[in-house]
């Protein structure tokens, strides 16, 4: 069966399906029939329309929900300036641009920090307000958001990918479970709460400042193939009564944190409708295309999601994964080449062993960042191992999952990710393609 075992089994229902649109409702009934905003609406509940792209989107593209609730989200007093520890020494002005290949050891996990104080800005481009570009977030942390306290990014949305430990996402949408080889993605504004029922996590997450995560074209490959539409899950609609406890919603704002205090939940969406929500995929449903002949393919033929620039082809960011799958191809050097990209690769590894880097230094939790135009590829032992091979088909990957997040954008590096994370390997060049050999012979 092509999905994942887990350690833990996953309680919430879902709707199965994105670039679709869903419709749930937690009491039958909530939702209204045939209109969106009767003049009372059904269980006397607040109509509220959270619009993802602008009210004149082409239709194909445009992303809306209506939502059903006890209390609009309206409700709350004044956001103040949040003057708590947070990531404040990650603020993008302060990226700076190396071409040097970087390469991060595993993150510490960090047991006090929660879901908005464990988020540290690495590396990203652009401007959240300006919409253009991405942050690249590492989050490693051990305790549950605070009781009655809600997130929401203004600034992008956030695709989620866990390496250790388990999310419990509650959202406005309602709830999901994502484990490591699952991710999420919450679209912005959408508020939540992240408890971690397994104890510390760790993960990486892209917050996309521009447009929105969708489903690559297939061309050639046809109807069906990568990620498929359908094994994609949105939650159902699921509902808190809290009329009368104080909670805190917190806000990224341009990469600053603020909050505001109100007197209700969030979580009190008795049904929804529309395009725009949040929802998670199990990478083991992935349906790994490649060469069955020679040559090693583009590894956009692994792309889960991708985010559009605007030029045709051209992805702010493709999520990409490198799951295990068969390796066949004849008289090949099978593993990635030796190259200079134009677009930025930042890879993460969730688990085992990833089939360009033998030497040992690319470790789960860590991290690579090859910038536009860095020269990178297997490491020696590597090459080694790939020309000298016998090449019977070989299942590369076994226990394993690393993936890119690959951008058109040159990225720049904070100075946690330079410096204060202490994670940076020295010697990585070096100890990878420093020491590689020259074989030429004249004949
Ligand atoms: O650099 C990397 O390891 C990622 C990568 C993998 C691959 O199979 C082809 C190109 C590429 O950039
Ligand atoms: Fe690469």
């Amino acid at each position: 069966m092509p999905v994942t075992r887990f350690s833990i089994t996953d309680p919430y229902e879902y709707l199965n399906g994105i670039d679709t649109y869903h419709q749930t409702e937690a009491i039958p009934g909530a939702l209204p029939i045939g209109c969106n905003t009767p003049q009372k609406c059904p269980l006397g509940l607040y109509a509220e329309k959270l619009s993802g792209t602008a009210f004149t989107a082409p239709r194909h593209q445009n992303q809306q929900s209506w939502l059903y609730r006890i209390l609009p989200s309206a409700a709350h007093c004044a956001f103040d300036l949040y003057e708590g520890e947070l990531n404040n020494e990650a603020k993008p002005g302060e990226w700076q641009h190396v071409p040097d290949q970087l390469r991060w050891d595993p993150f510490d996990l960090k047991s006090e920090a929660d879901w908005i104080t464990g988020m540290k800005l690495v590396a990203g481009a652009g401007s959240a307000p300006l919409k253009t570009g991405l942050g690249i977030f590492i989050f490693a942390i051990g305790q549950d958001m605070s009781e009655r306290s809600a997130f929401y990014s203004a600034d992008g949305d956030l695709l989620i990918v866990p390496q250790h430990g388990v999310l419990d996402i509650q959202t406005e949408h309602g709830k999901m479970l994502v484990r490591p080889r699952e991710i999420a993605v919450i679209p912005r504004g959408i508020r939540h709460r992240i408890t971690l029922p397994e104890g510390p996590c760790r993960g990486y997450a892209c917050e996309l400042y521009q447009g929105h995560f969708t489903l690559p074209e297939l061309g050639p490959i046809g109807s069906n193939g990568l990620a498929n539409q359908r094994d994609f899950q949105a939650p159902v609609a699921c509902f808190d009564e809290d009329t009368s406890s104080t909670w805190k919603i917190f806000s990224r704002f341009n990469a600053s944190l603020f909050v505001a205090t109100q007197s209700h939940t969030p979580f009190d969406i008795v049904g929804w409708h529309g395009t725009y929500f949040p929802f998670k995929y199990d990478l083991g449903r992935f349906n790994t295309i490649g060469s069955i002949s020679y040559d090693h393919p583009d590894p956009s033929i692994f792309t889960v999601l991708t985010a559009p620039s605007g030029t045709l082809g051209v992805a702010a960011l493709d999520f990409v994964i490198f799951p295990p799958r068969w390796l066949v191809q004849e008289d090949t050097f099978r593993p990635p080449w030796f190259h200079r990209n134009t677009m930025s690769e930042f890879m993460g590894l969730i688990d085992g062993e990833y089939d360009a880097k033998q030497g040992g230094g690319f470790q789960p939790g860590g991290a690579s960042l090859h910038n536009t135009m860095s020269g990178h590829g297997p490491d020696r032992e590597t090459f080694e191992m790939a020309t000298t091979a016998e090449l019977v088909p070989d299942k590369v990957g076994q226990g394993s999952m690393a993936f890119m997040f690959e951008s058109c954008f040159m990225m720049g590096i904070t100075e946690w990710g330079l410096t204060s994370c202490r994670k940076v390997q020295e010697n990585y060049a070096e100890r990878s393609w420093s020491v590689l050999e020259p074989h030429f012979t004249r004949e």
